[in-house]
């Protein structure tokens, strides 16, 4: 299997004796999905964000397919990521002024899809995640939990090669956070896409491949 995503010994220190983590190595194959978990506070949202190229660590690299991050030319970095990279954060992060659908299709006109293209696939998305009359709805008034959908089909839409998600289904009610990740694992799948997700589910945890427990 070849690797996908490779940490080599990643640290964050977060005060002068205080090291959140520290010579910490993972590999992560092409396909592969991978929960975090750990206490609140143990650091897996810096951890995510330290392997998705958001953040740099205080020590170590990070390789995708082979190339260090760091060293790759920032064009590069940014085309990478929004090309290969999904992401789904905690707080949403959803364009305000554009709808549920017109955020989904951001990731793929930014890809250079037609606008046909990348419409249909919002919306298969987006139906299939329950939202099919939310399409026009602005952020403002959605709720929480239909936010993270729009933001988890954002993450789907342009079929990346990894996607991260923190919490992607922490606002949900179970039946319908068991619908999200039941789509989140399958388009994955689907995609060979690598999934990494931090979770304090243990039966969203058991739904993936592999699991690393932070710990203090
Ligand atoms: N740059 C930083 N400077 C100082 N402290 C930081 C920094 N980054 C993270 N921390 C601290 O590190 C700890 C880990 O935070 P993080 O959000 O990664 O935890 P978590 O495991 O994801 O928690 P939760 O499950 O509650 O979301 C927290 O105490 C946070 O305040």
């Amino acid at each position: 299997m070849t690797t996908l995503l490779q940490a080599e010994g990643l640290a964050r220190r977060v005060s002068t004796d205080r090291w959140l983590f520290r010579g910490l190595n993972i590999a992560l194959a092409a396909g592969e999905q991978l929960a975090l978990q750990g206490a609140s506070g143990v650091g897996k949202s810096t951890l995510l964000n330290l392997l998705a190229g958001l953040d740099q660590p205080d020590e170590g690299r990070l390789l995708f397919e082979g190339k260090d991050l760091k060293v790759m030319e920032e064009d590069k970095r940014l085309h990478l990521r929004r090309a290969a990279f999904g992401f789904v954060f905690q707080a949403f992060h959803l364009m305000p002024h554009l709808t549920a659908l017109q955020n989904v299709m951001v990731p793929c006109l930014i890809g250079g899809l037609p606008i046909d293209q990348a419409k249909e696939r919002a919306q298969t998305l987006l139906n299939a995640l329950g939202l099919a009359a939310a399409y026009e709805q602005f952020p403002v008034v959605l709720s929480g939990g239909e936010q993270q959908r729009v933001a988890l089909a954002r993450a789907l839409v342009h079929r990346p090669k990894i996607v991260f998600a923190d919490e992607p289904t922490g606002n949900l009610d179970p039946i319908t956070a068991n619908l999200a990740l039941e789509l989140l694992c399958r388009t994955c799948r689907e995609n060979n896409a690598a999934l990494v997700m931090v979770t304090h589910s243990e039966k969203a945890a058991e739904r993936l491949d592999r699991r690393l427990v932070l710990t203090n």
